[in-house]
């Protein structure tokens, strides 16, 4: 007689991640640290695109392979599809990569990509918009608030569907330099929980 599997008795696999980061990998850091002992999420690798990145001494630091890619083969070739099979790779979390996904990904990781970005949405955002300058162009347009936004990753940049977003207050004595600390804060406090929100609905 076979036994029913009920929903409370199914067993949940784990869900291995691929972070994309292009900088220092504060985000990566926090998020690796996050589910380091995770019974339900895997961070399997690491992807960069900047050779000498911080994210790269994160990764190592955690035993975390990197996947170094180049631009010719991510935008032209296989957009490194090959490899992120090969690793298993079920869910994929922009935390600070700078290149455009490319449709072979969007496509094979379709409302299974995620990204972070530092502004509200869809205010501050496209190409051209990232890091520092982000925080810059909301200081010079005089906004009395700022935040973060997590969103779906579809095939234009910041355009997904948005999953999260947060607001900090913006001061009249506050730089871009200020601004971004309070974005980051923010982003370290909120990120891990969402990725975990999200991959719990897989
Ligand atoms: N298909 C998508 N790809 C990416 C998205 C996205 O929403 N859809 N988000 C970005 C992250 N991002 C904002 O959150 C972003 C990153 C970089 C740029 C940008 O203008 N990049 C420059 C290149 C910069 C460099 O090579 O150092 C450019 O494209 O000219 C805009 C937005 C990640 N990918
Ligand atoms: N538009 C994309 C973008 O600007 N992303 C931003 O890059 C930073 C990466 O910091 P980190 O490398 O310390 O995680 C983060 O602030 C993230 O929001």
């Amino acid at each position: 007689m076979s036994t029913a599997i009920l929903p409370s008795q199914k067993n949940h696999s784990v869900v291995q991640i691929a972070l994309f980061a292009s900088g220092a990998g504060s985000n990566a850091k926090k998020i690796i640290e996050h589910f380091e002992n995770s019974g339900r999420v895997v961070i399997k690798l690491v992807v960069c695109n900047k050779p000498g990145a911080g994210v790269v001494q994160i990764a190592a630091d955690n035993n975390i392979p990197v996947l170094m890619i180049e631009r010719e083969r991510f935008f032209n070739g296989d957009s490194y599809l090959n490899e992120l099979n090969l690793a298993s790779i079920e869910f994929i979390v922009l935390a600070g990569f700078l290149w455009k996904i490319p449709e072979t990904l969007i496509q094979n990781f379709r409302n299974r990509i995620i990204n972070i970005h530092p502004a509200l949405l869809p205010k501050f955002g496209g190409k051209g918009m990232y890091g520092s300058k982000v925080h810059e162009a909301v200081i010079a347009a005089g906004e009395v608030e700022s935040g973060i936004t997590i969103h779906y990753v579809d095939e234009h940049y910041d355009n997904g569907d948005v999953i999260f977003q947060a607001k900090c207050s913006i001061l009249p004595t506050d730089t871009a330099e200020s601004l971004a600390e309070k974005i980051h804060k923010l982003e370290h406090e909120n990120f891990a929980r969402v990725i975990e929100e999200c991959v719990s609905k897989l």
